[in-house]
């Protein structure tokens, strides 16, 4: 079980410098290896080099952002034939092929990308077995361009007319290896690493955060399939000879098992799984049939003994140490309090109106013609039996779905049919009836998410791994820090999000919401698996959002919270509006009062 992160500063810190010393180590190993080991092995150690960048690129979208793809072998043959042609036929220096197998492997992403938006899973396999297809066809039968089957050659590897040698295309291959991994760890160390884990675990709290989902599957793949573009580029110069054999569907297997095996969605996991997939069946070249058997073998305990692969088990190990720089000192850092969060009228009294609101699922009208003002400020409580279309009605005011019919206006603005992404920077922020937490991401993490809609650092900030990246990222950890203290949740910032109970990670999402400094909070059935003091605890919470004037719109069937904190409730019942008024006049109501109250009310 992982433990409370500023407790284990010095524990890091140890631990730190061993990763250091062996990061230098190997860094020692790379520079030194052709002279250590000779021709044979560098030239392995070259084709090692290529195909971890290759590993990388894949695991950036498919790995991080969770879109499997089987066209990684089409790609990095696109890029190797891009690059050929330029330096070959159009007589073009090395550097400039590469930029055309960035250019060419950024375009299939973006045919990829097409489909990404709709569909994921197997299908976007699928899809992407086709473009695997299309690419074997067009290197195979465009025989003009790519001289087909025979294969393609290329003039003796040169850069600024410079010829190189064994040992100098080692060191060009491993220069680039290494720029890839900065740009990598940049990227991933940034929020837009924790944005492409988000889009992979929730599209919908994804979404609920500010992320353009769509915006961030075609970046990533874009980023992706131009890192395998330069692996495609490096190949063809270093090969001399590219056929289009080489780019079937075996090697997309290949790059699948290397990041399955290493651990996909890590940094280092590319790396280690190209190592293990490449140097073990060497070890077994007198006997090609035992090779096969054990490396089968190994890959079918592996996968099932480690099923986050070996940097995943790795990582599980170190989980109490992982980098918490930013809330390790907080030292006199100032007692926090929910006045921090205080929100200023900025607009009409009735922060949100719902005029004519209508859903309809087919025949099903989940709400019909509903009009709703909040007053803001308030805590209005939206109360119904099973099915009466509340969740509905909370989806439509943040825009999952969207109305048949109807307006919504937030704030004075019309916002009906906004994406949540586009709400949320507009001060809406919601918790979901069932807990959506980014589970890949620890539970600072999650409730640091909240707050990613007030990052301004760019790509560029990120990979660079600027000061301003660097403030804006500690800043944004401290926030979620005291985020989870207001909550009560800080010590659990280390942990994953799927060891807490129901009742805490109901408490996380409200962290999280709170992170994003909203005006407007929905939360929908926040007391649902919370025990009775679990319930008062968070009351009281819920209060205190009120006294600082964030207005809260809460979905509950608690009767007790409900009256207990509620300054107007809306009772709805096939997605129609019943009932509405202060807590006093609902409770009062004879139709309220029978059908959905029942005994609870009388003992209020
Ligand atoms: N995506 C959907 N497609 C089809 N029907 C849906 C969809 N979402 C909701 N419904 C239907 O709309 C009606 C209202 O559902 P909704 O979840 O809004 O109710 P609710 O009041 O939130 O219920 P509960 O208290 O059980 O969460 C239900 O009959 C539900 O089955």
């Amino acid at each position: 079980m992982p433990r409370f992160s500023t407790e284990t500063g010095p524990l890091r810190k140890k631990y730190s410098l061993w990763f250091t010393i062996l990061k230098l180590a190997l860094l020692f190993i790379c520079l030194a290896f052709p002279f250590i080991a000779g021709n044979y092995y560098s030239r392995f150690a070259i084709i090692l080099f290529i195909y971890i960048i290759l590993s990388i690129g894949y695991d950036i979208s498919s790995g991080y952002c969770g879109m499997l793809t089987l066209s990684g072998a089409a790609i990095f043959g696109a890029g190797a034939y891009a690059s050929a042609i330029t330096i070959t036929t159009l007589k073009m220096p090395f550097l400039v092929g590469m930029l055309a197998a960035m250019v060419v492997t950024g375009l299939i992403s973006f045919l990829i990308s097409l489909p990404a938006y709709k569909v994921k899973g197997n299908y976007l396999a699928l899809i992407s077995l086709g473009i695997l297809e299309i690419v074997q066809r067009i290197l195979n039968d465009w025989t003009s361009l790519t001289q087909g089957a025979a294969g393609f050659f290329l003039p003796q590897w040169s850069i600024f007319g410079m010829s190189l040698t064994n040992y100098t295309k080692y060191y060009v291959v491993f220069f680039f290896l290494i720029l890839i991994m900065l740009f990598e760890w940049g990227l991933i160390k940034s929020h837009w690493g924790r944005d492409f884990v988000a889009v992979k675990n929730d599209e919908i709290a994804a979404s609920g955060v500010g992320i353009n989902n769509r915006k961030f599957k075609v970046i990533a793949l874009l980023i992706s399939s131009m890192i395998i573009g330069v692996a495609g580029s490096l190949y063809a110069s270093y090969s001399e000879f590219i056929s289009p054999d080489t780019f079937g569907f075996y090697l997309t297997i290949f790059i699948l098992l290397t990041v399955v095996i290493g651990g996909t969605g890590t940094l280092s996991g590319p790396a280690i799984g190209v190592v293990v997939v490449m140097i073990i069946p060497e070890f077994f070249n007198a006997s090609p049939d035992l090779k096969q058997i054990v490396f089968g073998g190994l890959l079918i305990i592996l996968t099932q003994v480690m099923p986050g692969g070996i940097v995943g088990r790795i990582k599980e190990r170190f989980r109490a140490i992982e980098d918490n720089r930013h809330i390790e000192n907080l030292g006199d850092r100032l007692p926090i309090s929910f006045e921090k969060y205080r929100v200023h009228a900025d607009g009409p009294e009735n922060i949100l109106v719902v005029k004519n609101l209508t859903k309809r699922f087919g025949g099903l009208t989940a709400v019909g013609n509903l009009d709703l003002a909040v007053k803001r400020g308030t805590v209005h409580s939206l109360i119904g039996p099973n099915g009466a279309g509340k969740t509905t009605t909370v989806n439509l005011i943040t825009g999952i779905d969207k109305p048949s019919e109807g307006s919504v206006i937030f704030n004075g603005e019309d916002i009906t049919g906004m994406e949540p992404f586009d709400s949320v920077k507009r001060g809406i922020a919601r918790t979901y009836q069932h807990v959506r937490l980014f589970k890949d991401l620890r539970v600072i993490d999650n409730v640091a998410m909240g707050g990613r809609i007030y990052y301004t650092y760019s790509m560029a900030d990120a990979i660079f791994h600027s000061r301003r990246k660097r403030k804006e990222e500690k800043e944004a950890y401290l926030e979620a820090y005291d985020c989870l203290k207001l909550i009560g949740l800080d010590s659990k910032s280390n942990f994953d999000p799927g060891s807490l109970s129901t009742g805490q990670q109901k408490l996380v999402e409200i962290a999280r919401a709170l992170c994003e400094k909203p005006k407007l909070m929905v939360l929908d059935e926040p007391c649902a698996g919370l025990n009775e003091t679990e319930v008062a605890e968070l009351s009281e919470i819920i209060k205190k959002i009120r006294d600082v004037g964030i207005t809260v719109l809460m979905i509950e069937h608690h009767m007790s919270i409900v009256m207990g904190i509620s300054d107007y409730i809306t009772v709805i019942d096939y997605g129609k509006k019943i009932a509405e008024g202060t807590t006093a006049e609902v409770s009062a109501d004879p139709v309220v009062r029978k059908a959905y109250l029942g005994e609870e009310v009388t003992a209020c």
